[in-house]
């Protein structure tokens, strides 16, 4: 039987941790078939960023164009998309798809991923025409122009963004050092917001947990969960991947999550 197909329109990260290699490593670990646009390529490691090259949109529409004219794509998920052009071409690609989009506005490191335009067009046209969107707590904020010195709760703000049309699910990582465990909120347009809980790792190397998050959440729609069953599953996947690489010590900064399968012995 063939595997469902999920596309990945993202950036790549040299040091592997975030980007495309998490969300093809989380494809292949839960058994749907990876396809990807490559939009932006970063040099990045554990520490920073410190080129960014936005792929050319020609190229971008080219590849947007052979993959979607070729395979059954079940589900679309997009990350760091690097330009203007990008997001348009997206937007247009993918509306009326199950589409899931990591607003990927800054790396775990705090570097800036995407300029105040390409967020207004996040804002603007990309996020109506999503079916989820997995913003953490600041990039939240960020989408919904509030001060960062004045932090709303999550679940508020996943509530506030759904005004823009799209489910959403605000994640985060543990609150306080010690937490057992870690709440990410998940709004549905007109509904209460629901917390989903699952295990904290206490752990620093946690580079690539969004991109690892969105990509798991797409996989399980495309493989035909419902949203909180698959938002519940990919916080479960994370968690799980967080804990085999907490005794890492890959790197200067803050060090990959986990696209191994089984713990080194
Ligand atoms: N220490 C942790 N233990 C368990 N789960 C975690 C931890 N940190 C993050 N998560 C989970 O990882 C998933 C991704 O959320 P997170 O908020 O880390 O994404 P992000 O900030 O967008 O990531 P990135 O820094 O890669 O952009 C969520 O389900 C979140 O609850
Ligand atoms: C290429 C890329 N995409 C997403 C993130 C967010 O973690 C990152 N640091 N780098």
């Amino acid at each position: 039987m063939n595997p469902p197909v999920v596309l990945a329109v993202a950036g790549t990260d040299s040091g592997g941790a975030a980007g495309l290699a998490a969300d093809l490593a989380t494809f292949s670990a839960l058994g749907v078939h990876g396809a990807m646009v490559v939009a932006a390529v970063t040099a990045q490691d554990t520490t920073g960023v410190t080129a960014i090259h936005a792929v050319p949109a020609d190229v971008v529409a080219a590849q947007l164009e052979a993959v979607l004219a070729d395979l059954p794509v079940a589900a679309v998920k997009t990350g760091m998309l690097g330009s203007l052009e990008a997001v348009a071409l997206v937007t247009r690609a993918c509306a009326g798809r199950v589409l899931v989009v990591d607003p990927v506005l800054r790396a775990t490191s705090g570097a800036d991923l995407a300029t105040d335009a390409v967020v207004a067009a996040y804002r603007d046209v990309l996020l109506p025409v999503a079916t989820v969107i997995t913003p953490n707590a600041a990039e939240a904020g960020g989408l919904l122009g509030l001060d960062s010195d004045d932090p709303m709760h999550p679940a508020a703000l996943a509530t506030g963004l759904t005004g823009l049309g799209p489910a959403v699910v605000v994640t985060g990582g543990p609150e306080v050092a010690g937490a057992e465990t870690c709440t990410d909120w998940l709004a549905l347009p007109g509904a209460e917001p629901v917390a989903i809980s699952h295990p904290a790792v206490a752990t620093t190397n946690d580079h690539g947990t969004g991109c690892t998050y969105s990509s798991a959440l797409a996989s399980y729609l495309a493989l035909g969960e419902d949203l909180k069953t698959s938002c519940a599953r990919a916080a479960a996947y994370v968690s799980n991947q967080l804990d085999i690489s907490k005794t890492w010590t890959l790197g200067r900064g803050r060090g990959p999550v986990a696209h191994t399968h089984k713990e080194i012995a």
